[in-house]
């Protein structure tokens, strides 16, 4: 794996067997993250995107979740690249909290309601970098200080429920941060928030980052946080990643019609002023899993579906120049508007 490479998933497939059929949630992704880099992994719900966060982390339920295939190497702080598919559960365990951290959308999931937020941001410390409980605490009050939580050391006796939903999501990167991880998956982390809070947050975020200089896997439906936060973007529908290149590409050209179709129904203020707005939701729904298309997942939705190609060939995702991948068998012609009728 490349020097600069901290992270290189390769044909990732993760299913659940379940009573009435064989969820393929992830089925054949490929990504890669390197040092310091920010990639978001975007879609509609059901797309596959928490799944492979979770594949990262080794947390998928089994039953009735299992890795399929693939590979996920993975750079650790020892330099060392390791297989996160292959290495076992002690071994995880030490790479979680040590070198990969992981918040979510909601909190109060992660946070123990019955400890003070003190006992356990120090629980994390005392237990992945071995220091004593006082020296922990300490360590605690400096990062509550580091993710701007005012009077630090008062803080550390609260209860998670004597905090608001922005200062518990605080606390939640606070204890991510605790143990200096090179990679942190951040799963919607900021939609239960109300949109000034929402900023406050991302904006910790990157400036974390830049201090800390780890990466950032950044799951999330929303296109404007993408735009805000990403260097790369991977879009994923149905459980395959469809689209990815640079962020700049992704909003100036995207390539595949589910991209495009993503960008079209969000609300532009740019455009509204301009008195262009023109709002487009994607029409229908995502497929449900046990049922996918044939051919092409996203073909029963899409204004360019041919039928007889579309309906019949699985595209692969190809290169369409400087790295920009997609996966759709018209992107080309869609590009030139050759044969295209819509
Ligand atoms: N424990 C499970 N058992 C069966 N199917 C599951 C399980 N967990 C996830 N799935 C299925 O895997 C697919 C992908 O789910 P996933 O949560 O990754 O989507 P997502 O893109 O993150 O959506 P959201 O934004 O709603 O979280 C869905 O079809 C979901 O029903």
């Amino acid at each position: 794996m490349d020097d600069k490479r901290l992270v290189e998933v390769s044909d990732l497939k993760v299913h659940f067997f379940t009573d009435d059929g064989v969820v393929k949630a992830v089925d054949g992704v490929s990504f890669h993250i390197d040092k310091g880099e920010t990639l978001a992994v975007v879609g509609e719900s059901g797309s596959g995107k928490s799944v492979t966060s979770l594949a990262m982390m080794r947390l998928i339920p089994n039953p009735p979740g299992k890795i399929v295939g693939g590979s996920m190497l993975f750079r650790g702080k020892d330099g060392k690249v390791k297989d996160l598919v292959k290495e076992d559960e002690a071994s995880m365990r030490k790479i979680r909290g040590n070198d990969i951290a992981m918040i979510f959308q909601e909190p109060m999931t992660s946070l123990n309601p019955v400890y003070t937020i003190g006992d356990q941001i120090s629980e994390a410390i005392v237990l992945h970098q071995g220091k004593s409980k006082k020296e922990a605490l300490e360590q605690s009050a400096e990062m509550l200080d580091l993710v701007g939580i005012p009077e630090p050391k008062k803080r550390l006796s609260n209860y998670p429920h004597q905090m608001s939903g922005g200062m518990r999501q605080r606390v939640m990167i606070a204890m991510a941060l605790s143990c200096n991880p090179s990679l942190l998956i951040a799963d919607e982390p900021t939609t239960a928030l109300d949109v000034t809070i929402q900023a406050q947050i991302l904006e910790l975020m990157e400036k974390l980052q830049k201090e800390i200089g780890m990466s950032i896997l950044f799951i999330t439906h929303n296109l404007g946080v993408v735009a805000e936060m990403a260097d790369r973007v991977v879009v994923m529908y149905a459980g395959r990643a469809v689209e990815e290149a640079d962020v700049t590409p992704i909003f100036k050209s995207p390539l595949h019609p589910y991209t495009m179709g993503l960008l079209n129904s969000v609300p532009r203020l740019d455009l509204a002023a301009e008195g262009k707005i023109r709002l487009e939701a994607i029409p229908g729904n995502v497929p449900n899993p046990l049922w996918l298309p044939s051919g092409c997942a996203f073909h029963p939705r899409c204004k360019y579906m041919q039928e007889g190609r579309c309906t019949t060939d699985v595209p692969v995702l190809e290169d369409a120049g400087n790295g920009h991948m997609v996966r759709c068998v018209r992107w080309s012609e869609i590009q030139t508007g050759e044969g295209v009728k819509v």
